[in-house]
């Protein structure tokens, strides 16, 4: 998607709008709002060799009912330890995760098999783990179909080729994998994810092996399927291009949500479409929130800051007496300055 209007987010001026992350209603509690992913409190710890590491520190994250969200993150951030426990696969060391309904944390084994056969789907980085190879990408639809004996054998049968043309991979109905392109291969394993109708849609970099012309492809794909069925879809990956494929791109830094990228369509006064983009950052629970890198290091800003309460906004400045004392600081900046 081309951008022909102005970004109104920290490119363009340097402005930034927090957004809190309101209060769980009792009834999103159970996952029956307008959550269909809620996760409060995220804490997953893995301990090697005695060595903790704290993979995910407390993340929040809300998407709405057929909502399609990017997760994207710097390597080691968190998306692979949030999309496993979202998969059922891991479970969080502390916090909440209700998914369609389904609480995470509590699910039966039982749930648990019929969460990942029915209520998610998923397209993996790997094309190669997406689709049985020896099968053809018409076969490959149809196994969970298959599975979940649903409709009739005819009635199934429309459904491949009706989710085929929907990924625009008709042509390759009768291929088996390797005779396809990564961006088809791709573009089928979607497809498959979303034959037997998963109110959740999960990706997991699906773009990480493909060029970047494929990748927007596929990109594509997604949102159209996510348009064409309203399956509520989630894509984690470190590409920040991405966001110019969705409207809400969440960024996770070091195990947190920290900033939040909203686009939306606006039409000016001559009738010309534009798309803007604004950057959020996200305010916990709690009240805390991570100042974006870009920002600590134009004020250079460092071990403490000052806060103050404006009528309509909250002031941070640089800590003149703090910065001074740093050796090697010039103190130019700081105006040591005192309330
Ligand atoms: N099974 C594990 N045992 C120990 N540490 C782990 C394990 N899984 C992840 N980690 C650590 O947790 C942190 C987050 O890892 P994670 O894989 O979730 O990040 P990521 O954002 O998906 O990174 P990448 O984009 O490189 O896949 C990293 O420091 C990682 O080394």
């Amino acid at each position: 998607m081309g951008d022909d209007g102005d970004d109104r987010g920290r490119r363009g001026g340097d402005e930034m709008v927090v957004t809190q992350e309101e209060a769980w209603p009792a009834a999103d509690a159970a996952g029956t709002g307008r959550d269909e992913i809620r996760c409060r409190g995220l804490v997953r710890i893995f301990a090697t060799d005695g060595v903790e590491v704290q993979a995910l520190q407390g993340l929040d994250l809300a998407v709405d009912r057929g909502d399609l969200v990017a997760v994207v993150g710097a390597s080691g951030s968190g998306k692979s330890t949030l999309l496993n426990i979202l998969s059922g696969m891991d479970l969080p060391t502390a916090g909440s995760a209700v998914v369609a309904g389904t609480d995470l944390l509590t699910m039966s084994r039982r749930d648990r098999v019929h969460y990942q056969r029915s209520t998610v789907g998923f397209v993996w980085q790997q094309t190669g783990r997406n689709l049985l190879p020896y099968l053809t990408a018409a076969e490959n639809v149809r196994v969970p179909l298959e599975i979940a004996r649903a409709g009739t054998r005819a009635g199934r049968a429309a459904r491949v080729a009706e989710l085929l043309e929907l990924l625009d991979v008709g042509h390759v109905a009768d291929r088996v994998p390797r005779q396809m392109s990564g961006g088809q291969q791709q573009r089928v394993a979607i497809a498959v994810a979303v034959a037997g109708s998963p109110r959740v849609l999960l990706a997991d970099e699906p773009t990480g092996e493909l060029d970047e012309a494929t990748s927007v492809e596929v990109l594509e794909a997604l949102r159209g399927v996510n348009a064409a069925t309203g399956v509520t879809t989630l894509i984690v990956t470190h590409d920040p291009t991405v966001s110019e494929h969705v409207a809400r791109t969440v960024q996770i830094r070091d195990g947190r949500t920290s900033t939040e990228v909203l686009r939306r369509t606006e039409i000016d006064e001559h009738g010309a479409q534009r798309h803007v983009a604004e950057e959020f950052a996200v305010l916990d629970r709690v009240g805390r929130l991570q100042l974006p890198q870009d920002f600590v290091g134009a004020l250079d800003l460092r071990d403490r800051v000052r806060l103050a309460l404006e009528p309509d906004h909250v002031q941070v400045r640089p800590d003149g007496r703090s910065q001074d004392a740093l050796p090697g600081h010039d103190g130019g900046r700081g105006t040591g300055e005192r309330r």
